[in-house]
Protein backbone atom coordinates (compact mmCIF):
# COMPACT_ATOMS: atom_id res chain seq x y z
CA UNK A 1 0.00 0.00 0.00
CA UNK A 2 1.48 3.14 -0.65
CA UNK A 3 0.12 6.51 1.10
CA UNK A 4 -1.44 5.81 3.96
CA UNK A 5 -1.78 9.46 4.83
CA UNK A 6 -5.10 9.77 1.61
CA UNK A 7 -7.35 8.12 4.23
CA UNK A 8 -8.04 10.74 6.61
CA UNK A 9 -11.24 12.64 5.06
CA UNK A 10 -14.25 10.57 6.92
CA UNK A 11 -14.48 10.20 10.75
CA UNK A 12 -13.98 6.95 12.45
CA UNK A 13 -17.06 5.05 13.14
CA UNK A 14 -16.80 3.42 16.38
CA UNK A 15 -20.07 1.42 17.10
CA UNK A 16 -20.90 1.17 21.16
CA UNK A 17 -21.16 -2.66 20.55
CA UNK A 18 -17.82 -2.96 18.39
CA UNK A 19 -16.19 -6.45 18.88
CA UNK A 20 -12.56 -7.48 18.42
CA UNK A 21 -13.26 -10.44 16.44
CA UNK A 22 -14.47 -11.40 12.75
CA UNK A 23 -17.52 -9.41 13.28
CA UNK A 24 -15.61 -6.39 11.90
CA UNK A 25 -15.66 -7.40 8.70
CA UNK A 26 -19.59 -7.38 8.57
CA UNK A 27 -19.75 -3.98 9.93
CA UNK A 28 -16.77 -2.95 7.21
CA UNK A 29 -19.03 -4.64 4.76
CA UNK A 30 -22.01 -2.46 6.12
CA UNK A 31 -19.70 0.76 5.89
CA UNK A 32 -18.11 0.51 2.17
CA UNK A 33 -21.87 -0.16 1.25
CA UNK A 34 -23.17 3.05 2.82
CA UNK A 35 -20.43 4.55 0.93
CA UNK A 36 -21.79 3.30 -2.62
CA UNK A 37 -22.91 6.83 -4.52
CA UNK A 38 -21.07 9.27 -2.08
CA UNK A 39 -18.96 11.99 -2.59
CA UNK A 40 -15.65 10.30 -3.90
CA UNK A 41 -13.79 12.90 -2.17
CA UNK A 42 -14.90 12.33 1.38
CA UNK A 43 -14.31 8.61 1.26
CA UNK A 44 -11.68 5.83 -0.70
CA UNK A 45 -14.65 3.18 -1.08
CA UNK A 46 -16.90 5.62 -2.87
CA UNK A 47 -13.90 6.86 -5.07
CA UNK A 48 -12.63 3.59 -6.11
CA UNK A 49 -16.05 2.80 -6.74
CA UNK A 50 -16.61 5.59 -9.07
CA UNK A 51 -13.46 4.64 -11.22
CA UNK A 52 -14.65 1.02 -12.11
CA UNK A 53 -14.29 -2.58 -11.70
CA UNK A 54 -11.46 -3.08 -13.45
CA UNK A 55 -9.85 -0.48 -11.26
CA UNK A 56 -11.13 -2.20 -8.19
CA UNK A 57 -10.03 -5.59 -9.16
CA UNK A 58 -7.02 -4.06 -10.09
CA UNK A 59 -5.84 -2.63 -6.85
CA UNK A 60 -7.34 -5.86 -5.28
CA UNK A 61 -4.73 -7.56 -7.19
CA UNK A 62 -1.98 -5.91 -6.36
CA UNK A 63 -2.85 -5.49 -2.45
CA UNK A 64 -2.97 -9.27 -2.69
CA UNK A 65 1.12 -9.41 -4.37
CA UNK A 66 1.47 -7.21 -1.81
CA UNK A 67 0.38 -9.59 1.08
CA UNK A 68 1.86 -12.42 -0.65
CA UNK A 69 5.05 -10.81 -0.74
CA UNK A 70 5.36 -10.68 2.83
CA UNK A 71 3.82 -13.80 3.98
CA UNK A 72 7.22 -15.23 1.91
CA UNK A 73 9.61 -12.72 3.27
CA UNK A 74 8.18 -14.10 6.47
CA UNK A 75 7.22 -10.54 7.73
CA UNK A 76 4.98 -11.15 10.36
CA UNK A 77 3.50 -7.24 11.48
CA UNK A 78 3.37 -6.23 7.56
CA UNK A 79 1.46 -9.36 6.49
CA UNK A 80 -0.37 -8.65 8.83
CA UNK A 81 -1.23 -4.92 7.70
CA UNK A 82 -1.43 -6.09 4.08
CA UNK A 83 -4.12 -9.03 5.07
CA UNK A 84 -5.95 -5.81 6.11
CA UNK A 85 -5.74 -4.07 2.83
CA UNK A 86 -6.49 -7.54 0.86
CA UNK A 87 -9.84 -7.88 2.90
CA UNK A 88 -10.83 -4.49 2.65
CA UNK A 89 -10.47 -4.40 -0.60
CA UNK A 90 -11.70 -7.20 -1.39
CA UNK A 91 -15.05 -6.49 0.27
CA UNK A 92 -15.12 -3.28 -2.01
CA UNK A 93 -15.00 -5.71 -4.96
CA UNK A 94 -18.39 -7.94 -3.06
CA UNK A 95 -20.02 -4.39 -2.63
CA UNK A 96 -18.90 -3.14 -6.13
CA UNK A 97 -20.70 -6.61 -8.08
CA UNK A 98 -23.15 -7.52 -5.48
CA UNK A 99 -21.87 -10.55 -3.53
CA UNK A 100 -22.87 -10.37 0.05
CA UNK A 101 -20.93 -11.65 2.77
CA UNK A 102 -23.56 -14.15 3.72
CA UNK A 103 -23.31 -15.77 0.56
CA UNK A 104 -19.45 -16.33 1.52
CA UNK A 105 -20.15 -17.29 4.54
CA UNK A 106 -22.50 -19.53 3.29
CA UNK A 107 -20.32 -21.18 0.54
CA UNK A 108 -17.71 -21.57 3.27
CA UNK A 109 -20.20 -23.45 5.69
CA UNK A 110 -21.16 -25.87 3.11
CA UNK A 111 -16.98 -26.55 2.51
CA UNK A 112 -16.91 -26.98 6.15
CA UNK A 113 -15.51 -30.81 7.40
CA UNK A 114 -15.12 -31.59 3.20
CA UNK A 115 -11.33 -32.26 3.11
CA UNK A 116 -9.39 -30.36 0.03
CA UNK A 117 -7.98 -33.70 -1.01
CA UNK A 118 -11.33 -35.46 -0.57
CA UNK A 119 -13.18 -32.81 -2.98
CA UNK A 120 -10.76 -32.77 -5.44
CA UNK A 121 -10.34 -36.34 -5.75
CA UNK A 122 -14.33 -36.50 -6.50
CA UNK A 123 -14.00 -34.22 -9.21
CA UNK A 124 -15.39 -35.42 -12.39
CA UNK A 125 -12.31 -36.25 -14.28
CA UNK A 126 -11.54 -34.38 -17.14
CA UNK A 127 -11.46 -36.58 -20.44
CA UNK A 128 -7.80 -36.26 -22.71
CA UNK A 129 -8.15 -36.50 -26.59
N1 LIG B 1 -9.92 -0.58 5.65
C1 LIG B 1 -9.86 0.43 4.92
C2 LIG B 1 -8.75 0.67 4.07
N2 LIG B 1 -7.61 -0.03 3.85
C3 LIG B 1 -6.92 0.67 2.94
N3 LIG B 1 -7.58 1.78 2.59
C4 LIG B 1 -7.15 2.85 1.70
O1 LIG B 1 -6.78 2.33 0.45
C5 LIG B 1 -5.93 3.28 -0.16
C6 LIG B 1 -4.84 2.52 -0.84
O2 LIG B 1 -3.91 3.48 -1.30
P1 LIG B 1 -3.28 3.39 -2.70
O3 LIG B 1 -2.41 4.58 -2.88
O4 LIG B 1 -2.67 2.04 -2.87
O5 LIG B 1 -4.56 3.42 -3.66
P2 LIG B 1 -5.22 4.61 -4.46
O6 LIG B 1 -5.49 5.80 -3.57
O7 LIG B 1 -6.44 4.03 -5.11
O8 LIG B 1 -4.08 5.02 -5.45
P3 LIG B 1 -3.83 4.79 -7.01
O9 LIG B 1 -3.78 3.33 -7.30
O10 LIG B 1 -4.92 5.49 -7.75
O11 LIG B 1 -2.49 5.47 -7.17
C7 LIG B 1 -5.42 4.22 0.91
O12 LIG B 1 -6.03 5.49 0.75
C8 LIG B 1 -5.89 3.54 2.18
O13 LIG B 1 -6.17 4.45 3.22
C9 LIG B 1 -8.74 1.82 3.27
N4 LIG B 1 -9.76 2.73 3.26
C10 LIG B 1 -10.81 2.48 4.06
N5 LIG B 1 -10.90 1.37 4.89
C11 LIG B 1 -12.10 1.13 5.72
O14 LIG B 1 -13.23 1.60 5.02
C12 LIG B 1 -13.98 2.49 5.83
C13 LIG B 1 -14.61 3.53 4.96
O15 LIG B 1 -13.59 4.34 4.39
P4 LIG B 1 -14.00 5.51 3.41
O16 LIG B 1 -14.68 4.91 2.26
O17 LIG B 1 -12.71 6.21 3.04
O18 LIG B 1 -14.91 6.39 4.18
C14 LIG B 1 -12.97 3.06 6.82
O19 LIG B 1 -13.60 3.49 7.99
C15 LIG B 1 -12.08 1.83 7.08
O20 LIG B 1 -12.74 1.01 8.03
Amino acid sequence: MGKPAKRASVAKETPAEATVDARVLQRLFDTVLSRRGTDPSLSHSARLMARGRNKIAQKFGEEAVECLIEAVNGNHKELIGESADVLYHLIVMWVDSGVTPEEVWNELQRREGTSGIAEKAARPKEKIG
